[in-house]
């Protein structure tokens, strides 16, 4: 079945949606994790890590903490794939260099970038809305195997432009910083909490359900769902 939005916007998340949520765990997290220890010890007078560290010192509730403590926080949140702010702060670092580097290329299914191609060819905005930093999502967007997409993308947001993903507040401000009425934007994502905030904030939701990916199983409740980008069209009406 395919499913048609008229909408000035699509707003994507990364992980499980446009990407393979292993490619993520199986690269980039390794990646991030054996150089945690050298971007702290190297480059703690980084504005970018001089701030994470200090929200990481809050989270675990200890001023204090040496480079070690913050070292060993970041590698249980890794483990747990806790999305918490700073380590992503410090991953967004991290792989950004990387991409750039060329030791990194991005992830994306291969139903997505023919449908963001025709999506933005249709009039309709592209926004980005991850976990992941506005740093990561940049360099993930510029290098892809299909070269760089950034040229699609009107906005990038994460948690600490716009606030938690489970939160309808996040997606509030979101539509505020596009200029789009709420009911004119439509959230793409694989996680039913996610897919309730931006509902509960006005928006139009679709649940991406890839077998493989974390939330398969459980579903995405009663939203509208689609196994890949080609289940859905949309177009702008001017009217
Ligand atoms: C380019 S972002 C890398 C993926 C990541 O770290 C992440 O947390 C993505 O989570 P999402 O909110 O996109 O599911
Ligand atoms: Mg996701």
């Amino acid at each position: 079945m395919t499913l048609h939005y008229d909408v000035d916007a699509v707003v994507l998340d990364i992980e499980g949606t446009t990407s393979a949520t292993g490619f993520v765990v199986d690269v980039l997290y390794p990646y991030s994790r054996s150089r945690f220890g050298a971007l702290l010890s190297e480059r703690s007078d980084d504005p970018d890590v001089a701030r994470a560290v200090a929200q990481v010192r809050e989270e675990i509730g200890e001023p204090d903490a040496d480079d070690v403590r913050i070292e060993k926080a970041l590698n249980a949140w890794l483990d747990e794939d806790r999305k918490a702010t700073p380590l992503k702060t410090l991953q967004g670092v991290i792989w950004s260099e990387g991409f750039a580097r060329g030791d990194l290329v991005s992830h994306f299914y291969d139903d997505v970038v023919p449908a963001l191609r025709a999506w933005h060819a249709a009039g309709v905005r592209l926004y980005v809305y991850s976990s992941g930093s506005v740093a990561a999502q940049r360099a993930w967007f510029a290098s892809s195997p299909e070269g760089d997409l950034l040229p699609l993308v009107s906005g990038l947001y994460d948690t600490e432009n716009a606030g938690a993903k489970q939160e309808p507040e996040s997606y509030g401000r979101i539509a505020e910083a596009t200029g789009f009425a709420p009911e004119r934007l439509l959230f793409l994502s694989d996680r039913p909490g996610e897919l309730d905030a931006a509902r509960a904030a006005g928006w139009q939701a679709v649940g991406i359900r890839r077998p493989g990916e974390p939330y398969y199983e459980q579903g995405v409740g009663d939203h509208a769902q689609a196994g890949t980008f080609d289940e859905i069209t949309v177009s702008r009406s001017t009217t």
